[in-house]
């Protein structure tokens, strides 16, 4: 039996951008592009050249540009109504893109036809089947979008089936069934793209979208009733709540049903932040295959199997996508959490050990006042050294201050702050200002510890999180700080918590000095 094959069709720069948020120049789009053409998807779709200013003069770039594997599409939408297709400013825009694909969308369900376009049955049937014609006159690579398929399908199997009939007769070199208001069930995509297959006695490509969440169920139905083409985007951005996640569908494709569809799956993870990145998006560290938390495991019954056998709790090797295996520790955590976190921080512990048992009671019983772990390796690092006895505090603290003035309508706001110390037997008082109070704080101990400690200025603050916690406290609520440092190559996470947050913030800013001078 000859294998199965499936394209790969990104739509991330046209359907992609029609969700809310996402957004890209013209250079962006074109760095996007790049990417995936390095990494071996079959066809990028740039946008709509009819649509805007921006996805035309991605076009422009495009077609300078040498693409190594990729075909570029252009997307636009069938002739209107009621006049030729050579009369319709928007498909001449489409061969003026000059790309050498050309996907058209076009209209499946009598409800839109008649109620939107106002336009008769047949007239929508010749719609398509003109610009069908005219696209391929002009030797393009022509997809057919069969918008509302499956809606239509429910409704007139006959009218839905006839439509993408008329774009096959007349030149399509693919239909793509669309499920565009996501609404579709895997079983019946499956049922209805088998139809579909045996009705044009050819293959078809699938489109769907996340509404009920099953965007990528939905795809792989169609793959296995017979689709050679998934249309999908990076992340699942797209209109409403997304599109098919090509993140998803690309590994699970390539690893369970062993059709290949890219030349290194390693790439995988990369290629998801480096579009979130350029998207302006956090990576979803949820995302399946290539999200932080996709191999992480925080139970102590998982920790205990997986450091024995990783596949007792991960569905595949996390380096096959890019990603990798994570443990983190916390009040779920058994004794094998505890030492297999330590050994990446480069610790040595022994089961079973006083100190083993030390470290894991002050987690279980810091966690229950609100701490957490999993993101500050740099507060977990202290608390292994202190229960290890290699703890060295940085300065000795006498007192510290903080005030804020709000000079009214007379000035703008003030904060200061001032710190007493011992360092290395030296008493040090300094006093600094800052936009708030944990900047003024963090600037007065700068200035208290520079003399002594000059890497102090290596080292940066880049992200401050405050979370209320309630802890083990029911309704007296606590706040937990989570700080993030980095010197320019490495970065870390710090924790305090405290009924105050000046008191939080300060904690997980001395765990910060502390931890990066402990490394040093
Ligand atoms: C399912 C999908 O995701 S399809 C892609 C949807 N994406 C977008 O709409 C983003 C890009 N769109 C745009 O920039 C604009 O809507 C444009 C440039 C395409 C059209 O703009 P306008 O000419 O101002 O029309 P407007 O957006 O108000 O309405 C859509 C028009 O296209 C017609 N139309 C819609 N689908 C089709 C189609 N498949 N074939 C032909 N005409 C169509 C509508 O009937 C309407 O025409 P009418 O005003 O003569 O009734
Ligand atoms: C074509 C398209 O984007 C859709 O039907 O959802």
């Amino acid at each position: 039996m000859s294998q199965k094959t499936v394209s790969i069709y990104d739509t991330t720069l046209r359907d992609g951008t029609q969700g809310t948020g996402i957004s890209f120049s013209v250079l962006d789009k074109i760095r996007v592009a790049q990417r995936l053409d390095a990494f071996g998807i079959d066809y990028i779709e740039g946008g709509w050249p009819g649509s805007n200013p921006r996805d035309a003069a991605f076009f422009e770039e495009a077609a300078k540009q040498e693409w190594k594997h990729a075909k570029i599409a252009a997307f636009g939408m069938t002739r209107r109504g009621r006049i030729s297709v050579e009369e319709d400013s928007q498909v001449r825009m489409l061969l003026a893109a000059e790309t050498p694909v050309v996907t058209i969308v076009g209209k499946t369900w009598p409800l839109h036809v008649t109620e939107v376009f106002g336009v008769c049955l047949e007239e929508n049937l010749a719609m398509i089947a003109d610009t069908v014609k005219y696209l391929k006159a002009h030797g393009r690579e022509v997809f057919y979008d069969a918008e509302h398929f499956f809606d239509s399908y429910r409704e007139d199997p006959a009218y839905s089936l006839a439509t993408i009939k008329a774009a096959k007769d007349a030149g399509a070199d693919l239909v793509i069934l669309c499920d565009t208001n996501g609404g579709s069930l895997p079983g019946f995509v499956g049922e209805v793209t088998r139809t579909a297959v045996a009705h044009l006695g050819a293959s078809v490509g699938i489109h769907t979208h996340n509404d009920s969440g099953l965007g990528v169920a939905n795809a792989l139905a169609a793959v296995e009733a017979g689709a050679s083409q998934v249309q999908g985007t990076i992340n699942g951005y797209g209109e409403r709540v997304g599109n098919c996640n090509l993140v998803s569908v690309i590994p699970t494709l390539q690893l369970k049903y062993n059709i290949p569809v890219v030349p290194d799956l390693t790439q995988m993870r990369e290629v998801s932040v480096f579009v979130d990145e350029l998207a302006n998006v956090p990576h979803d560290i949820r995302a399946p295959y290539v999200g932080a938390a996709a191999f992480t495991h925080k139970g102590g019954l998982h920790v205990h199997a997986v450091q024995k056998l990783a596949r007792t709790y991960e569905h595949i090797d996390p380096s096959l996508v890019g990603n990798r295996q994570t443990i983190v520790v916390s009040d779920m955590s058994g004794q094998t959490n505890v030492l297999m976190r330590a050994k990446a921080l480069g610790f040595e512990l022994e089961k079973g050990s006083a100190q083993v048992s030390e470290i894991l009671t002050k987690i279980k019983a810091a966690e229950n006042e609100g701490y957490e772990f999993e993101a500050a390796e740099g507060s977990f690092n202290l608390l292994i050294r202190k229960a290890l006895g290699l703890y060295r505090p940085l300065f000795e603290l006498k007192e510290y201050h903080c005030n804020y003035r709000n000079l009214g309508t007379n000035g703008s706001d003030l904060c200061e702050a001032t710190v007493k110390l011992i360092v290395g037997g030296v008493p040090e008082y300094t006093v600094a200002e800052g936009d708030g109070p944990v900047n003024a704080l963090d600037a007065a101990l700068r200035k208290a510890l520079r003399p002594f400690y000059p890497w102090i200025d290596t080292l940066r603050l880049t992200d401050y999180k405050v979370r209320i916690v309630d802890g083990a406290r029911g309704t007296a609520a606590r706040t937990r700080v989570l700080i993030e440092s980095t010197d320019g190559n490495t970065n870390w996470g710090t924790v305090g918590v405290s009924d105050n947050i000046i008191q939080a913030s300060w904690e997980a800013l001395v765990d910060s000095y502390e931890f990066f001078s402990a490394g040093r």
